[in-house]
């Protein structure tokens, strides 16, 4: 996985340079350019050979994104409106259609490959597909545990958790950077002092102490998913209140950490230092810091989406 980081990184970074070329500065807009990054980590991640069909994938799920984010907003207003025949919603059927297409050819040359025997390849994809086969072969059936339908959603499901947050992660983290030069300073000083202008090693990245504790306080600050939501299946009593079954219950990561009773008067400052001995004792409450969820559900992908990030940042600020 590293090297295919690598290489996405690397292409980022050059791609500045070129359009920098002998000119002091050049003004660009990051964001689009780190949902490129980080669409293209996925898509060659996920799917090795096939990232190229992949990258279209993620082009229709940042539309999706913000047609989504739009229809919230009305449906708080005109409830049922997802449902009605709008132009966004034909949009949104057309777009979904196109992605599961994308995705059933992808998977289709890819299980065809695996029963002619050849190497399932060291991706998501082959992973997923691979321990779905055992899995069958286990329980006496032939063929597949899940359905092509259900490896669909899977694949969405990585595309859509791991690409919009981890560019914004970085997109926060290149403003808060530009906000506070002596962090930025700070940050360089320690990405030259392990790897100089060289390429990186894999393992110097867990020695990365001040970047970690800048990706943690922009994380704090700036959660790329702001709160989580749960159902309760039957009765239950939390904080001691009995809620029935079918209740829809909002945990609200950004209001935890904002909350100056748990992380102190200094809340809304952007003060890295304050995870200098690690997340446990950067507040009053060593359960509050939530940026990747907690429990079953927790990310599956928050060592992969830190690994990125602090490869990425290394290269730029190199
Ligand atoms: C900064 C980057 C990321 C953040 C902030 C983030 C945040 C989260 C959060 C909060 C959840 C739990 C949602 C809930 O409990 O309802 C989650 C779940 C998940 N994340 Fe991430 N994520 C990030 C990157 C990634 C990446 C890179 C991948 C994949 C490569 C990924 C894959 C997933 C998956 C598959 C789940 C669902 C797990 C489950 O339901 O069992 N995430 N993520």
């Amino acid at each position: 996985m590293l090297p295919a980081f690598s290489a996405c990184c690397e292409e980022l970074v050059s791609r500045w340079s070129e359009s920098l070329g002998s000119e002091a500065s050049l003004e660009l807009d990051v964001w689009p350019e780190l949902q490129n990054l980080t669409g293209d980590v996925i898509s060659r991640t996920a799917f090795s050979s096939s990232y190229h069909e992949g990258r279209r994938i993620f082009q229709l799920q940042a539309e999706q994104a913000v047609l989504v984010m739009t229809n919230i907003q009305k449906i708080m207003i005109i409830p049922g409106y997802m449902s009605l025949p709008t132009r966004s919603s034909r949009k949104m059927r057309k777009n979904n259609k196109e992605i599961e297409s994308i995705l059933r050819d992808i998977i289709g040359k890819r299980i065809r490959a695996m029963e002619q025997g050849e190497s399932t390849k060291d991706d998501l994809l082959g992973l997923l597909l691979e321990s779905n086969m055992r899995q069958a072969e286990e329980n006496g059936q032939s063929g597949m545990g899940m359905t092509i339908e259900d490896v669909i959603e899977e694949c969405k499901v990585f595309y859509f958790a791991g690409m919009e947050t981890t560019s914004v992660l970085l997109t926060w983290t290149m403003v808060v950077l530009s906000m506070h030069p002596e962090w930025q300073d700070r940050a360089r000083e320690e990405v030259l002092g392990l790897f100089g202008k060289n390429k990186l090693e894999y393992e110097g990245l867990s020695r990365l102490k001040t970047l970690t504790m800048i990706l943690y306080e922009v994380l704090r600050l700036y959660p790329p998913a702001i709160s989580f939501v749960r159902k309760t299946y039957k009765e239950m009593e939390i904080g001691g209140i009995t809620y029935p079954a079918g209740v829809i219950l909002e945990l609200p990561v950004l209001f935890i950490h904002h909350d100056p009773d748990i992380w102190g008067s200094d809340v809304h400052e952007f003060r890295p230092d304050r995870f200098s001995e690690g997340i446990s004792k950067a507040s009053k409450d060593p359960g509050a810091f939530l940026p990747f969820g907690w429990g079953p559900r927790i990310c599956i992908g928050q060592n992969c989406a830190l690994l990125e990030a602090k490869m990425a940042l290394c290269m730029i600020l190199q």
